[in-house]
């Protein structure tokens, strides 16, 4: 008898593709996981349980996890990318024999590829040439929402087929899916906040109150969006779940790995010491590197990137950066209606520049 249910395949055996799978599962889907360790993939299928990544949290007991990639794509009709930017190319690139172009291909990988600044879904689009390709991005911390903790997230492509496929396999009581359109902008808002997610977790560590959290928040969302604009995406999509919203959960939790990497440089320990303690990837850590580049190719204003970067590579310390944006140049609290320029000329008119 043939399997009537939706076919989801989940690549990635990290904390977000075991609960992004188990939710699939849990929506009646029949989900593979694929996972590179053949050992952690058959503790899974025993133990109904990721004890790497997710050991406090009970998987649906219908994922099925495994280490073949054929195994896992086949008549898989969904396709969930939840793989580190630095390995992405290549585990889409073992994945590719097995693809076909039926299949709807969606990222949920919130970083940048160092190589042409190219974001996932990028990525998947330059390596089957598929038409239904999307991001899902939004405030989801893992473990939350292996917890069955009330969620949102956002499916972003222009391919209506695929926000309604996902939207039909994901969203149930406890994981409400919105669809979006603007799928560059969505997706760097998850990269970029990881930036700032970083310089969170370092102010709080450094006993900062939370009228500075509010401000780093609230500028770094400006600079997320300046930034975006400046490359293609629409301000709008910044005010949503993957902007807004996931700045917002991602600058408030030590549930973030980018927040407790900030946290443990603000201790006082050395960059490598506060990756290697978290033993997973902060994204982050990459990301302010090429946005910082990036940003000053195209000459984009980003004193909070810039300084960041100061901070985690050229040895300047926290609290001397954070005096030195205080006192940076005087300007506009919301570009879309005064231009920073705007305030610049009247600031000369005074006599003040
Ligand atoms: N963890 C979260 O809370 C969360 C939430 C939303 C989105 N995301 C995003 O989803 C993506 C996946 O996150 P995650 O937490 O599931 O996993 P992760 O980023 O911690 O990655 C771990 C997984 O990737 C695998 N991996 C690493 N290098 C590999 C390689 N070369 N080949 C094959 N597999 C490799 C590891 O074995 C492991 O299964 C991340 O980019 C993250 O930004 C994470
Ligand atoms: O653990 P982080 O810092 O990679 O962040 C997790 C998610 O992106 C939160 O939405």
């Amino acid at each position: 008898m043939s399997d009537e249910r939706p076919q989801v395949a989940v690549l990635g055996g990290g904390s977000f593709g075991t609960a992004l799978a188990s939710i699939a599962a849990d929506n009646g889907a029949s989900v593979h996981q694929w996972l590179r360790d053949t050992e952690l993939a058959a503790e899974i299928n025993r133990s109904h349980r990721n004890a790497r990544y997710l050991p406090d949290y009970a998987m649906n007991p219908a994922v099925v996890a495994s280490s073949d990639m054929r195994k896992v794509l086949d008549g898989a009709e969904l396709v969930f990318v939840a793989i580190p930017s630095q390995a992405f190319r290549d585990v889409v690139r073992k994945a590719r024999p097995y693809l076909n172009e039926r299949q709807i291909l969606v990222s949920t990988t919130k970083g940048i590829q160092e190589d042409g600044f190219k974001l996932m879904s990028q990525i998947l689009e330059e390596e089957t040439g598929f038409t239904h390709i999307g991001v899902l991005s939004g405030p989801n911390l893992a473990s939350e929402v292996a917890a069955k903790q009330l969620t949102a997230t956002v499916i972003a492509s222009d391919d209506a087929l695929t926000r309604a496929r996902v939207q039909t396999a994901l969203g149930c009581d406890y994981f409400r899916v919105y669809a979006g359109n603007d799928r560059y902008g969505v997706e760097l808002g998850g990269a970029l906040k990881n930036i700032y997610a970083i310089a969170a977790g370092m102010a709080a560590a450094l006993g900062m109150g939370e009228n500075t959290r509010s401000m780093l928040m609230t500028r770094a969302l400006a600079e997320m969006s300046r930034f975006a604009v400046a490359l293609g995406a629409n301000p709008m999509t910044f005010i949503g779940l993957a902007g807004v919203g996931d700045l917002i959960v991602t600058c408030s939790s030590n549930l973030s790995r980018n927040y407790r990497v900030g946290y443990a440089l603000g201790e006082g320990k050395s960059l490598e010491e506060a990756v290697e303690a978290l033993g997973q990837v902060a994204e982050g850590v990459n990301t302010v590197s090429l946005v910082r580049d990036k940003a000053r190719q195209e000459g984009i204003y980003m004193p909070l990137a810039e300084g960041l970067h100061q901070v985690l590579f050229g040895g300047v310390p926290a609290r001397q950066m954070a005096q030195l944006l205080m006192l940076g140049e005087q300007s506009s609290d919301v570009e879309f209606t005064l231009s920073r320029e705007d305030v610049k000329q009247a600031r000369r008119l005074e006599g003040d520049v």
